[in-house]
């Protein structure tokens, strides 16, 4: 009997072991990928599609399974795909794929992986965009988009992130997440910060007004993780148009704070998309300190504020949308 509790004690602790290893910061550009084209168009955004002429990801790549358990403990290298033939896999896969969007590639050399690689047990893929800004030149009607020259640009960019796990003969996702992170946002005015406990700690002046600045990550899961991919255009959630209901609640909305602003936001996310599960933030306060408040009408001197800075974490779903 003491045999068996002894195994299942190890089990326990081999079920609840880290164990994966991959390659990180794997960047990857291609030129003239298939155009991400028949997205939905809402309200808060022009964003309609993508050329992808210019596409560029730093990618993340992680293998789980059982099978390098003897490379960390028995220094056997007989099952370990060296990282970088990782980072060679995801370069040469940039050439295969024809889809349109990041998370479909990320899937695609996922599945790739667990194909190629029968030990591996599960993948998860992850990347963020570098983001590219077509510059403007003068064309036959004005200033329009460049097709040839882009500004390496240090705007916000998405996220997404698929993990994969072998079923059979066959992969299906765990888990997908897409986001879109760095979003750095300034309102110079319309933005309170009141009511807030007041007690021997409290130094801060209550504020009707303010100028607020944000910075701010935004992601979301969707109900059908496949919706994620974009190979149903009508069904895929462009990180830009996240971005643009960002922007326009801000612009909209008189917050009473961040944690405010941000539901705001989630609120309006949910609405657009209801093939949409869940939306998680991650907001950073970086407000400027006022300096002169003496002049004219709204007009205020500002400076950077000092460390330490202040964050809000928050995750919403449908049911948010009940209240
Ligand atoms: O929007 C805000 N939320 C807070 O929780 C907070 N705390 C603080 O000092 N300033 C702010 N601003």
């Amino acid at each position: 009997m003491s045999y068996s509790n002894e195994t299942d004690t190890e089990l326990e602790s081999t079920d609840q072991r880290t164990m994966n290893y991959g390659k990180e910061k794997v960047a990857v550009y291609r030129t003239y990928a298939n155009p991400l084209e028949g997205v939905r168009t809402i309200p808060e955004s022009s964003f309609d599609g993508r050329d992808n002429i210019l596409f560029g990801l730093e990618v993340r790549v992680q293998f789980e399974g059982e099978e390098f358990l003897p490379s960390f403990s028995e220094a056997d290298n007989s099952k370990v795909v060296a990282t970088d033939s990782m980072k060679n896999f995801v370069l040469h896969q940039a050439g295969e794929y024809e889809g349109a969007t990041a998370e479909g590639f990320l899937h695609f050399v996922g599945t790739e992986f667990l194909k190629t690689y029968p030990h591996v047990e599960a993948v998860k893929m992850s990347a963020k965009e570098y983001p590219f800004d077509q510059r403007m030149v003068p064309g036959d009607d004005g200033f329009e988009p460049s097709d040839l020259v882009f500004r390496v640009s240090d705007d916000e960019s998405a996220f997404g992130e698929v993990f994969l796990e072998r079923k059979e003969d066959d992969s299906r996702i765990k888990e997908q997440t897409s986001g879109i992170t760095g979003i750095e946002l300034v309102k110079v005015k319309g933005n309170s910060f009141t009511g807030y406990v007041q007690d021997e700690y409290t130094t801060l002046p209550e504020r009707e007004d303010r100028a607020l600045y944000i910075s701010l990550d935004i992601f979301w899961t969707y109900s059908d993780p496949e919706d994620a991919l974009g190979e149903e255009p009508q069904r895929y959630v462009p990180a830009e148009q996240v971005r643009d209901i960002a922007q326009v609640v801000f612009h909209e909305v008189d917050s009473n704070s961040i944690q405010d602003l941000i539901y705001q936001i989630g609120l309006r996310v949910l609405e657009r998309y209801s093939q949409l599960e869940s939306v998680s933030f991650e907001a950073n306060n970086r407000t400027w300190i006022e300096v002169r408040e003496d002049l004219e009408g709204d007009a205020k001197v500002l400076r950077e504020p000092p460390r330490p800075t202040g964050y809000q974490q928050f995750s919403m779903d449908r049911s948010d949308l009940e209240e």
